[in-house]
């Protein structure tokens, strides 16, 4: 089963105004679908990125790879390696830590790898979770994820979330999203407010929701010193502290007078970084994102090395579509010692691209997929008014930050901040 040939078409679907450390949500947030054709009949889907020079890099690795078999995952890896050398990403939007050459072909060849596997899958009759080991679980649990955020965007119509800018907001947004979806743990993302104003906002959570295991993540804001602070305010309040401050080693700091577990998905984002972070011991808690982890069969590579060293794993979330929580539950059921519910921004769009139906949540998890490959369809109308949208919307990179200084000109982005 040769690829005949890859289709990248970049969308764009709409995002309410989230705050976070480096400014706050554009209306639009972009995604590049990735269909891999083949000469057996069978396609295969793929979600990513779709900054621009993520765009030219992926049409790179497309060329690479046309003409392999869907099984040669590693003459694959290994095309896609040779097409990038001497490539380096940069994290523009400053969230997801430093990205380095090998991690920028693991991004790269990521929705490559998912849409083969969904191309083996069908061609096999199997899920992808079987392709992975097999399902360890029926069902994969979430987290609801809260956003400080406005009432709607600057000359928009508010949104159904409304504002929440205080305790009060936030639990009221945690109800309404728990009451919708079922989920059976919470996240926070701060560093938008005073270090006291966010701690203020998960007392409140944990007193509206007593049993609920909670997250804050301020996307490394705080110094070490104002972590430390804040993690033992927060002792036995929260199930782990994530990113709260840059670097591995500002991390170690922090993770040895930490009460809690330190979470990741910034200063561990490649390979590179487990050896110098296990080292360090700067964390307890690593977020898997098969974005950029690699794709599916890295990421398990990813569960091994935590395990071995005794890290935790729990699944990391940036806006995506259905393709991409098609993955991510895939990878979550055939992955043991995923044992945290995982993030998903999904209670956050309103539009998609997938067949409605296959991915619902019931009691905050989305039940696996059974049927053949990924499990979704692709819904082609849609895809065409997404790409549409991306053509119409103007937007070509995401930039959190010089979307809020269109609102407050003196905003600057700062790391950490307090
Ligand atoms: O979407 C956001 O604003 C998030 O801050 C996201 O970009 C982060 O990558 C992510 O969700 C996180 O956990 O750090
Ligand atoms: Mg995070």
């Amino acid at each position: 089963m040769r690829i005949t040939g890859v289709d990248i078409t970049p969308v764009a679907f709409a995002d309410p105004p989230l705050l976070n450390a480096v400014g706050v949500h554009q209306p639009y947030a972009l995604r590049a679908i990735v269909q891999v054709r083949t000469d057996s009949g069978y396609t295969g889907l793929g979600e990513t990125y779709a900054d621009r020079a993520h765009l030219e890099r992926l049409r790179l690795v497309a060329d690479a790879v046309t003409g392999l078999d869907v099984f040669a995952l590693n003459a694959m890896f290994t095309a896609a390696a040779r097409a990038l050398a001497g490539q380096t990403g940069s994290d523009g939007h400053g969230l997801t830590g430093m990205i380095t050459e090998s991690g920028t072909v693991d991004r790269v060849f990521s929705p490559f790898e998912v849409a083969c596997l969904d191309i083996q899958g069908k061609a096999l009759g199997r899920p992808v979770s079987d392709l992975l080991g097999g399902a360890v679980r029926h069902a994969v649990p979430f987290s609801a994820y809260l956003f400080y955020k406005w009432d709607g965007h600057p000359g928009s119509e508010p949104d159904e979330w409304g504002a929440a800018l205080d305790p009060d907001g936030i639990v009221a947004q945690a109800r309404k999203m728990v009451d919708g979806y079922g989920f059976t743990a919470i996240k926070l993302k701060g560093g938008v407010f005073a270090p006291d104003l966010e701690v203020e906002a998960v007392r409140a959570l944990r007193e509206a929701f007593p049993e609920t295991p909670l997250r804050l993540d301020p996307n490394a804001a705080w110094t070490p010193q104002t972590s430390i602070k804040v993690a033992h305010a927060l002792d036995g309040v929260l199930e782990y502290l994530e990113d709260p401050t840059p670097d591995i080693p500002g991390m170690a700091e922090v993770a040895r007078e930490a009460p809690m577990p330190l979470a990741t998905n910034m200063c561990v984002v490649s390979f590179d970084h487990l050896k110098p972070a296990v080292l360090a011991d700067a964390v307890g808690v690593v977020l898997s994102d098969h974005h950029y982890w690699g794709g599916l069969h890295r990421s398990k590579l990813l569960s091994g090395i935590c395990d071995t060293f005794g890290m935790g794993l729990s699944m990391h979330s940036n806006s995506h579509l259905g393709i991409s929580l098609a993955a991510m539950v895939h990878l979550a059921a055939a992955t043991p010692n995923l044992t945290y519910a995982c993030d998903t921004h999904w209670p956050w769009k309103t539009e998609d691209l997938v067949e409605p139906g296959v991915l619902s949540f019931v009691d905050g998890s989305v039940a696996v997929p059974t049927t053949p490959g990924l499990g979704v369809e692709l819904d082609t109308d849609a895809l065409a008014r997404l790409h549409e949208q991306y053509l119409r919307c103007g937007i070509r990179d995401r930039d959190d930050t010089a979307y809020m200084q269109t609102i407050d000109p003196t905003y600057e982005r700062r790391k950490p901040r307090w």
